[in-house]
């Protein structure tokens, strides 16, 4: 066979879990979140919407949904991202916060700027169902 019809190496290196190895897998992940978690309780822009909040029931579905987000084996279990946020009157400028919290948390935890942007694009579309106000 000629080279051409051989795949790539380089090519199957781009598997669809590259982004969830980039996290640092499942453990990757957990960090991240427990880590975000704490960035967010200190963020007195955000804090004040934890206040009545789950926290342990909430770091749970992150770390579930951020898996599933960038690629890895665990599937999601809460509720969507509407009906999770519909009574808080959120606005862009608490997204962002949060956001930005997010990225400080993937900073620690030495997460490639490529893959930070990666996830942060996979949020975005979320925007619209999370604020209302
Ligand atoms: C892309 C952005 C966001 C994602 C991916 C996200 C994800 C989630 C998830 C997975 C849940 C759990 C749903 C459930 O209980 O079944 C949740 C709940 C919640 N989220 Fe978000 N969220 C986002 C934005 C925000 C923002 C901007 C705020 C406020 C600043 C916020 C505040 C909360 C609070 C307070 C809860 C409820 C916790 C509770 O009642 O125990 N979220 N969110």
């Amino acid at each position: 066979q000629t080279a051409m019809t051989n795949p790539a190496p380089a090519m199957s290196m781009e598997a669809n879990d590259s982004l969830f190895q980039q996290f640092g897998g499942k453990e990757g992940i957990s960090k991240i979140i427990d880590d975000f978690l704490v960035v967010w309780q200190a963020d007195p822009r955000i804090s004040g919407k934890l206040q009545e909040a789950d926290v342990d029931r909430l770091g749970a579905l992150l770390k579930e949904q951020i898996n599933q987000l960038t690629g890895g084996p665990a599937v999601y279990s809460g509720k969507d991202m509407k009906t999770a946020h519909e009574k808080m009157g959120l606005r862009n400028m608490d997204f962002n916060a949060l956001a930005e919290d997010l990225q400080t948390a993937m900073e620690k935890n030495g997460v490639a700027s490529r893959a930070q942007n990666k996830l942060l694009a996979k949020l975005a579309p979320m925007e619209h169902h999370i604020v209302t106000k």
